[in-house]
């Protein structure tokens, strides 16, 4: 977070200046109403719960009356925000859990159902279709209703939003296992992959003119390479940079997911070309050297929102505005990072140490060329000293052993993003999430990354995903439907070498 104190100050002030007028409002609502406003934050008993519960969630009108029953006083949902709100984290899990249980689908009624469209399989069609419409409606969860409902008051789908937040918290922590909890959370994804389609979503390109509100949150929400300060976030908006944000009229002056773009001559194969040097011109003079669009972040602000591909919609949306803006740009593609293959070869190592097998990973030469550049105490075996080796980040500022290392570790990574898989997909999240949008695994960069973090995280090593706009569908349908990664001849070089030298 940028510390601006004169700004910071005036800012939180505003925010919850307006967190309580959203309050008072939300409380105005509930005395009008009659009904009960909670002080923050409270403990409630399980008959508590049920009452509250049973008195917001209103019971599904029945098949004849579904469309013409009134909706229930906007004070319901006002309740349940505020009652939800209020509680502590583990009363929270306690009323999804009830939520969900209780107040979800009618089991019964819906095997009475589906037992009876079985009988009518020998009746006309005209029965047949009205069973099943029967049946359809009779997998709505009761609190179905009251997720809409919520969704249209003021700050209700920033609620839901949250709230789903909390529930893939739950599910990630396995706090709780239910299939209840499961099948809220679906209901909850699908209403709000329908309330977020792309077509209900604003892209806004962020400048140096944007609402330091909205420049503020662009700072906050940076996940990928963190903002320094305020010179770092203009330069980020300024000149051959571009910021694109998708905003949604139900959560105003909320970025959902963040783009960083930088306008490079060529694909870009380092990152502190991108987010350390900066062009000092004032306008992007020399449009002959933009040829290319390197996504170098791009993140999602919602926790809630996880799954409902928002990144994807954005890449492409980008995609299209600069294209038609620079008419003569043919590369897009992301600069990126690799989290997690530090430590999965660090438990390579150990595993191959355990085995004895250090022979697989590096050939003879190489291991020699560790003992000597490591000056190890002696009969320190190599891939102990390689471990320690990899563990800091000085061997980066070495030539010798930035030269001895590179083969290794770029066969090794190259391994890491094309081979390590989970349930098929490619293990490594950022590799899954640009493949699953039918990018190309491209290139693999050595010291693309000089950063503390970044070689730590990957020992320095990034990898471009390319976006070859008339292959990317075909590609993300291979991928997803036959776990088939589209890669380059680079890669595919460097995974055979780590095959042969491994046996994998
Ligand atoms: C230039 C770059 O490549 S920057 C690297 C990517 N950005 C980051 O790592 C920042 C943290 N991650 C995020 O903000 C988001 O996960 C994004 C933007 C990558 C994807 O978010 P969305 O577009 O909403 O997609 P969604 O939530 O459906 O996830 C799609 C895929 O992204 C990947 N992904 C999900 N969560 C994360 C995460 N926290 N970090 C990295 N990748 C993630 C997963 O592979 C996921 O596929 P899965 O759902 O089958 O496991």
């Amino acid at each position: 977070m940028i510390s601006h104190p004169v700004i910071w100050a005036f800012r939180s002030s505003v925010r919850c200046l307006r967190h309580r007028t959203l309050l008072k409002a939300t409380q105005r609502a509930l005395d009008v109403s009659g009904l009960r406003w909670y002080s923050t934050p409270i403990r409630v008993g399980v008959t508590g719960m049920e009452e509250i519960l049973a008195r917001v969630v209103a019971p599904l009108p029945t098949y004849e009356t579904r469309d013409k029953c009134p909706p229930s006083p906007e004070s319901n949902s006002l309740e349940f925000m505020h009652f939800y709100s209020s509680l502590v984290k583990e009363d929270k899990l306690s009323v999804l859990t009830k939520l969900s249980q209780d107040f979800g689908v009618d089991h019964k009624s819906v095997s009475e159902l589906a037992l009876k469209l079985l009988d009518t399989q020998l009746r006309d069609l005209a029965t047949i279709l009205q069973v099943e419409d029967r049946l359809r409606y009779s997998l709505t969860p009761r609190y179905k209703q009251l997720l809409n409902h919520i969704s249209r008051v003021e700050g209700g789908v920033k609620f839901l939003v949250d709230l789903r937040a909390d529930i893939l918290e739950i599910i990630a922590s396995k706090a709780s296992e239910s299939a209840h909890i499961r099948d809220l959370n679906g209901t909850l994804k699908s209403l709000l992959s329908e309330w977020f389609s792309v077509g209900l979503l604003r892209l806004e390109r962020i400048t140096w003119q944007s609402p330091c509100e909205i420049l503020q949150k662009i700072s906050h929400y940076e996940a990928v390479h963190p903002v320094r300060n305020w010179t770092d976030l203009k330069r980020r908006v300024g000149p051959y940079r571009r910021c694109y944000a998708f905003t949604h009229a139900a959560m105003p002056g909320e970025p959902l997911v963040v783009l960083h773009v930088a306008l490079t001559e060529d694909i870009s194969d380092n990152i502190q070309s991108i987010v350390r040097e900066f062009a000092t011109l004032d306008s992007e003079e020399d449009v002959n050297k933009i040829n290319a669009a390197i996504f170098y972040s791009i993140s999602s602000t919602q926790a809630g929102l996880q799954g409902v591909e928002l990144g994807n919609y954005l890449i492409k949306r980008v995609v299209r505005e600069l294209q038609s803006e620079f008419p003569q740009m043919g590369q897009f593609s992301s600069l990126s990072p690799i989290p997690g293959f530090s430590s999965w070869l660090q438990g390579l190592l150990s595993q191959y140490k355990k085995e004895s097998r250090g022979s697989d990973l590096l050939s003879e030469h190489e291991w020699k060329e560790v003992e000597q550049a490591t000056d190890s105490a002696p009969g320190t075996p190599a891939i102990e000293a390689l471990r320690k080796l990899i563990g800091t980040s000085e061997w980066m500022h070495s030539e010798r052993l930035s030269r001895i290392l590179e083969p290794a570790l770029m066969r090794l990574c190259a391994w890491y993003l094309y081979g390590e898989k989970r349930r098929g997909y490619a293990l490594n999240p950022v590799a899954n999430f640009h493949l699953q949008n039918g990018a190309t695994m491209w290139r693999l960069n050595w010291r693309a990354d000089t950063s503390p973090r970044g070689v730590a995280n990957s020992c320095g090593i990034m990898v471009n995903y390319r976006y070859f706009l008339n292959e990317t569908s075909k590609n993300s349908a291979l991928y997803l439907h036959n776990k088939v990664i589209t890669t380059s001849e680079q890669v595919l070089g460097l995974v055979s070498q780590f095959q042969k030298n491994s046996k994998l």
